[in-house]
């Protein structure tokens, strides 16, 4: 074996194959030498993508050795597969010559991948939602996910959850000392009760008030990771390009780090809540506030709610107040994406961050920096409109492979505001199903969209306070709505599968019952579908119903980290 201070190498075989093996600055490679000497194909792989490595022959699932043997050693690592995005464990048995050769190869790897993986997670705390999606959270955790994490070393403390909101009121609350990051394994609800949680508790620690709308907030250091679980998994889908549980874990295990823009929902001087993927009323905010009642059906409540909604062909009065982004930067409608490595994002850290002391890793709270970032002309846009969507990333899922907005960015620092102006159903039905193609939803007639740093909703004068008071009527005659129903023969929630589950469970799911009807008493959520005229929608934030309509937002430019790397683009083995 030849080891000098950049390098490694020696003979090695792989079956009965002979090969160099070779540890060269950031990539371990081995390379076939045929038996002529000659050098064949050579597979490559950066350490920052080795998993583990283990003495002996070991298997993935068991992490046992089935051989003892002393010459032996296996490594473990990110292997691509199909057009790179789907991600599994690649594992490459090695044989050596001797056992001191073998003692070389793990301890000079390991070595390697401390130096240059430094920022690779040791202790994780894992939030599941039991109830998510297809309801298998658990299942996928306990035979995708913690398998990988042992074998990578990595600790984790699991806390599967008993009730809405649990998962937030933990990283708020509990000592957190030691942990790299927070999991969640369940959908975008999932995610937005890690968001909030990690948010609030950073904001807490900085002495920062999150209620100021002008307010620069502290970003966060605590990682988050989605493990895909849930019913529309956009945050996962929209930063990797693809929901796969494997997949998130290795992005996890290797400490990708992508950061990400966050917008903060205020009504009047108060946060309402924070989002990340998509705050739209009209049409997404009754999907979703149709889709509540149908909870038991599963990922598919959206396509009923969606084809129902649909159906009513409704259409809202609104007046939308927008602070434009500068457009010299990017636009909507410039057809690029943003990718791994996104020149775009990283240009803008700057921008965001002009006073970053990076000796304390401390932002400037100053406000007169956040207020420049609010600087600039107001646009006012009045009318009746299908959806007013905004969304401070592309919020592709695999509903909408390309998503609500295919060229926003994820940590530039702006939204995409997507203005659907009244149009007959056909045009509407046009603009949704561009969704689900690589067709310009954005070129029809009636499609506006704008890049921007903030926005307020609010209803038309005059109009406003006469449809509110019909509104509450409607609504008042909706207080025993279906949903609530279900939530008093809660068994039906789950669709009779409630076998085993414990009242505590269902707890939590009366809670978030009882904060929709809640909503529904004061004339805020969706009554149902067709029956009656309304002129006022509700607010879909990340698959949460807001309790106003009358809202402002603001982007908070890269204020949360992912254990992700954005989409790559095709990186084949
Ligand atoms: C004719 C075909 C029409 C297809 C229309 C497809 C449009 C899809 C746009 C999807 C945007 C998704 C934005 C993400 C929203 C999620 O945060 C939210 C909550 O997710 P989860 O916690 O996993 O349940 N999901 C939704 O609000 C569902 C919207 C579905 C709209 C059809
Ligand atoms: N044990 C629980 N019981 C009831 N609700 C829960 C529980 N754990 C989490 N939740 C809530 O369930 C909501 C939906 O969860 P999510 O994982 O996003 O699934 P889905 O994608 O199917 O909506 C989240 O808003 C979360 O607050
Ligand atoms: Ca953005």
């Amino acid at each position: 074996m030849e080891i000098d201070s950049v390098r490694v190498e020696s003979s090695v075989w792989i079956g009965n194959k002979r090969y160099k093996a070779l540890l060269s600055g950031w990539y371990f490679s081995w390379t076939e030498i045929d038996k002529r000497n000659r050098e064949r194909k050579t597979i490559s792989v950066p350490v920052s993508e080795v998993i583990g490595v283990k003495e002996g022959r070991v298997e993935i699932q068991t992490q046992k050795k089935v051989e003892d043997t002393d010459l032996d050693f296996t490594l473990f690592y990110v292997k691509r597969n199909g057009h790179g995005l789907s991600w599994s464990l690649g594992r490459t048995q090695f044989c050596c010559p001797s056992r001191g050769v073998r003692d070389q190869w793990t301890t000079q790897l390991r070595t390697a991948l401390k130096t240059h993986s430094p920022s690779r997670p040791h202790r994780l705390l894992v939030f599941i939602n039991p109830f998510g999606g297809k309801k298998r959270g658990k299942q996928i955790f306990h035979s995708l996910v913690a398998p990988l994490f042992e074998l990578a070393g990595i600790s984790s403390h699991v806390v599967v959850t008993e009730r809405a909101n649990q998962a937030r009121d933990y990283i708020l609350k509990k000592d957190l000392t030691g942990f790299n990051g927070v999991i969640c394994v369940g959908g975008d609800g999932m995610f937005s009760e890690l968001l909030h949680g990690v948010i609030g508790r950073t904001q807490q620690e900085a002495g920062v008030s999150e209620h100021d709308p002008t307010v620069m907030l502290q970003p966060c250091d605590l990682h988050i990771g989605v493990i895909p679980a849930g019913s529309t998994d956009c945050v996962c889908f929209a930063t990797m390009g693809i929901n796969d549980p494997v997949t998130s874990t290795l992005h996890i295990i290797i400490g990708d780090s992508q950061p990400l823009d966050v917008c903060s929902v205020h009504y009047q001087n108060t946060l309402v809540r924070y989002s990340v993927s998509m705050v739209g009323y009209g049409f997404y905010g009754d999907v979703l506030a149709e889709s509540e009642r149908h909870r038991w059906m599963g990922p598919l409540r959206y396509d009923y709610s969606g084809f129902m909604v649909y159906l009513c062909n409704r259409s809202y009065p609104g007046l939308v107040q927008y602070l434009p982004a500068d457009s010299h930067i990017s636009s909507p409608r410039d057809k690029t994406r943003c990718l791994s490595g996104c020149r775009v994002c990283s240009e803008s850290k700057e921008r965001l961050f002009p006073h970053f002391d990076s000796s304390s890793s401390l932002y400037s709270t100053n406000v007169s920096q956040c207020n420049s970032e609010l600087e600039g002309e107001w646009v006012t846009i009045e009318g009746r409109f299908k959806c007013v969507s905004l969304t401070c990333m592309s919020s592709s899922c695999p509903r909408s492979p390309e998503g609500l907005s295919p060229s926003a960015h994820l940590a530039d620092g702006t939204a995409d505001l997507i203005m659907v102006r009244e149009t007959n159903p056909l045009g509407f039905l046009t603009f949704l199903h561009r969704h689900t193609t690589k067709q310009d939803q954005f070129d029809l007639p009636f499609v506006e969209v704008h890049r921007v740093k903030a926005v307020r909703f609010s209803l038309p004068p005059g109009e406003a306070e006469e449809e509110e008071e019909e509104y509450e009527k409607q609504a008042d005659r909706e207080i025993q709505t279906s949903a609530e129903r279900e939530l008093e023969d809660p068994e039906k929630l789950f669709c009779g599968n409630i076998a085993g589950q414990s009242q505590q469970h269902l707890a939590g799911w009366k809670e978030r019952g009882s904060e929709t009807s809640r909503l529904k008493r004061q004339g805020f959520a969706c009554v149902p579908c067709c029956t009656k005229p309304r002129s006022v929608s509700v607010w879909n934030c990340d698959g949460e119903i807001l309790p106003h309509t009358e809202i402002s937002c603001r982007v908070h430019g890269q204020l949360v980290r992912l254990f992700a790397r954005g989409i790559e683009t095709s990186t084949m083995q």
